[in-house]
């Protein structure tokens, strides 16, 4: 078995999907089962539902007060009010209680006149069944209270319940099994040994079947082995309604889940024009839909919401359901490929009454940029991406409310953003902070292109010494812009623990491995001067082409890798727990226009500064200082 598989050929994905359905729609079938309404919340029904009872029950009244005969009130007015005898005009009534023959009508307490006890006055006449609910007002039975095809709510379980229903047809949940390959893999919660890789796919995969209606059936993992797999997607199949087989997808030496199931039963489709996500699997074994998703996780997302929850609707009967789509600016270029459609996950934020649309890393890896994506660009394979400032679709994972109170911030990273990422909706309930970290330069200009609120910075000004506002006068020649400060921070050299290359000053990167920072990124910049302080050029150090995109990533390199050192902040040597020598002191601050200073979200954020929470915060971390944090400097 050790040969590479090559599926030069990918279907496009409509095409793909409409072959699959076809073939699958063949073999399954829907099961029913039946279900206590209490239980049945989120299920779909599998027939229409008819109601077993009326609601109301009888002829009831509506209001508290008093029953009549209609007729008997006829001639009442404010000059001649009429007078009831209880017992014999009227009886009592609380609302829902029956009204019987030979009451017809009923008053509210509130339109009576009390002579005593037993005497009422009224000074209009009433017309049958006034403030009466006649039987099966609201639900009359052997009416259909839900369609088929229905996922249930509260509100219908309500509705069930009170129309006589205790036990609902709905269908069955189908069984998925998943199979986890690879013989890197290990159990989340085992400590990784070297190469081992934490099955993390599983438990997503787990989750999203639950989502969908299902029940997850996850195998212990199996090692890369023709055999093994053959045996576990055999065991899979027999257990469950449909399979999923995770990883060994593609063309690796190791990949065998399309020979197992080509062995098994039929494969369809091996490699679709998607991306990420191209090398899908999309099989059927024993009439049962078994689909083999990549191993990288966005790949494996992307392919389960397009190729596995259309199955899982045929066996739920479940609408499809998608998530809505608005159009909105997008703030860099998109370049694709025509050999694909192309899923790229994006930041979404409202400014200036536009929605803007910040693209994410775009590696089929990066599963963080799953959790960090408010929506998805989808690019046509008939495209060839998108200009920056061009219209584009884009699905919205997050509600559009939720979006419009975003403060968007580009620019810098600081640690101190997630903490007020992570206080700020604490402190002010709905609101929320999106930040992206591309480096201060690239924020200021997000700034000007009217992509962010706020561009957090830190850029020295050679000449003067001074820390941000010589950027902003020269970027923004022609606006009225401000700075909130931020913090002053330590930045430095980050070297391995009891620093073993012996690193005391700048001079000292000239004989190790160094890890530099994105351009345009403050610490590149302070770095940049520094060496020509020293007269060194860069082409001198040793990995100054090797590039970080934040503080947090240089300090891991530090710690992971063969890199003697980088340069970044203290907080983020003490995070990571390397050594620290010190280099200097700059000024992190937030560029905004002046005119969104007023904004309500603007000025929690400013709260959220200067709150006390914050504050600990930041001294906790260390290595920041917060003198005058929330000022308002004009530029
Ligand atoms: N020569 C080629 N190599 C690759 C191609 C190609 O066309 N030619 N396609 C690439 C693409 S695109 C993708 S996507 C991946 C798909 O990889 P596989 O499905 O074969 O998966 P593995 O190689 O076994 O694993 C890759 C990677 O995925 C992660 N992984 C796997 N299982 C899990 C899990 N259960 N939980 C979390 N993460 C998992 C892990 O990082 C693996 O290293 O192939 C490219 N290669
Ligand atoms: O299809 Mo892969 O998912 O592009 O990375």
């Amino acid at each position: 078995m050790e040969k590479r598989n090559l599926y030069l050929h990918t279907t496009p994905v409509d095409e793909a999907k409409e072959l699959y359905n076809k073939e699958i729609k063949k073999c399954v079938s829907v099961r029913k089962e039946e279900v206590p309404v209490q239980d049945s919340l989120g299920r779909i029904t599998a027939e229409a539902v008819h109601a077993v009872l009326c609601s109301p029950l009888f002829n009831a009244s509506a209001m508290d007060g008093i029953m009549v005969n209609a007729a008997r009130t006829a001639g009442a007015s404010e000059e001649h009010p009429l007078t009831l005898k209880r017992g014999k005009d009227f009886k009592v009534v609380d609302t829902g209680d029956p009204v019987r023959e030979p009451y017809n009508a009923v008053i509210m307490a509130e339109d009576l006149l009390g002579v005593d006890e037993d005497t009422v006055q009224i000074i209009a006449a009433v017309s049958p069944w006034s403030h009466i609910r006649p039987i099966g007002e609201d639900i009359v039975a052997g009416e259909m209270l839900l369609p088929g095809h229905h996922r249930i709510r509260p509100v219908d379980i309500g509705v069930l319940l009170g129309g006589g229903i205790c036990h609902v047809q709905v269908t069955a949940r189908p069984r998925v099994g998943i199979i986890p390959t690879g013989t890197e893999m290990i159990p989340p919660g085992q400590e990784p040994g070297e190469g081992q890789i934490i099955d993390s796919n599983s438990g997503m995969f787990a989750a999203l079947v639950q989502q969908y209606g299902g029940v997850p059936d996850v195998s212990p993992i199996v090692e890369d082995d023709y055999e093994k797999i053959l045996a576990a997607v055999r065991r899979a199949v027999a257990d469950n309604d449909m399979v999923i087989v995770n990883a060994g997808s593609s063309a690796g030496t190791e990949d065998y889940t399309v020979h197992v199931l080509r062995k098994l039963g039929t494969v369809l489709i091996h490699g679709v024009a998607i991306k990420p996500g191209k090398p899908v699997i999309l099989a059927v074994v024993d009439n049962k839909p078994v689909i083999g998703l990549p191993g990288y996780p966005v790949s494996a997302y992307i392919d389960f919401e397009t190729f596995v929850k259309p199955v899982m609707e045929l066996f739920t009967g479940a609408a499809p359901e998608d998530h809505p789509v608005e159009e909105a600016v997008v703030s860099r270029r998109l370049v694709s490929s025509l050999k694909h459609r192309e899923y790229v996950r994006v930041k979404l934020g409202e400014v200036d009454g536009r929605l803007i649309a910040s693209p994410l890393v775009r590696g089929a890896a990066a599963a963080t940029s799953l959790v960090r994506a408010d929506g998805v660009c989808v690019i046509g394979q008939n495209l060839e991406g998108y200009e920056a400032g061009e219209k584009v679709p884009v699905e919205l994972w997050r509600s559009r409310e939720e979006i419009r109170h975003t403060i968007v911030s580009i620019g810098s990273h600081d640690m101190i953003m997630d903490f007020l990422a992570d206080l700020l909706p604490d402190l002010s309930p709905g609101v929320h902070l999106s930040s992206t970290h591309v480096g201060s330069m690239a924020g200021l200009m997000a700034l000007k292109r009217g992509e962010a609120h706020i561009a957090p910075t830190h850029l020295l000004d050679e000449e003067t010494g001074v820390y941000n506002t010589a950027y902003l006068r020269r970027i923004f020649p022609d606006r009225e812009m401000a700075l909130i400060k931020g913090v002053t921070r330590i930045q430095g050299l980050m070297v391995k623990k009891g620093n073993p290359a012996d690193i005391r000053s700048i001079r000292d990167l000239l004989r190790c491995r160094y890890a530099n920072r994105q351009r345009g990124a403050g610490t590149r910049v302070l770095l940049d001067h520094l060496l020509k302080k020293e007269g060194i050029r860069p082409e001198q150090i040793d990995g100054y082409e090797l590039e970080a995109a934040t503080h947090m990533a240089a300090a891991a390199l530090v710690k992971e890798s063969g890199v003697d050192a980088a340069m970044g902040i203290y907080a983020a040597a003490k995070a990571m727990d390397l050594d620290f020598i010190e280099v200097g002191e700059e000024e992190y601050d937030f560029a905004i226009e002046r005119k969104n200073l007023a904004l309500p979200f603007i000025r929690d954020f400013i709260r959220a500064l200067q709150s006390e929470q914050f504050r600990a915060r930041v001294r906790e971390a260390g290595g920041y200082g917060t003198e005058g944090i929330g000022e308002i400097i004009r530029v």
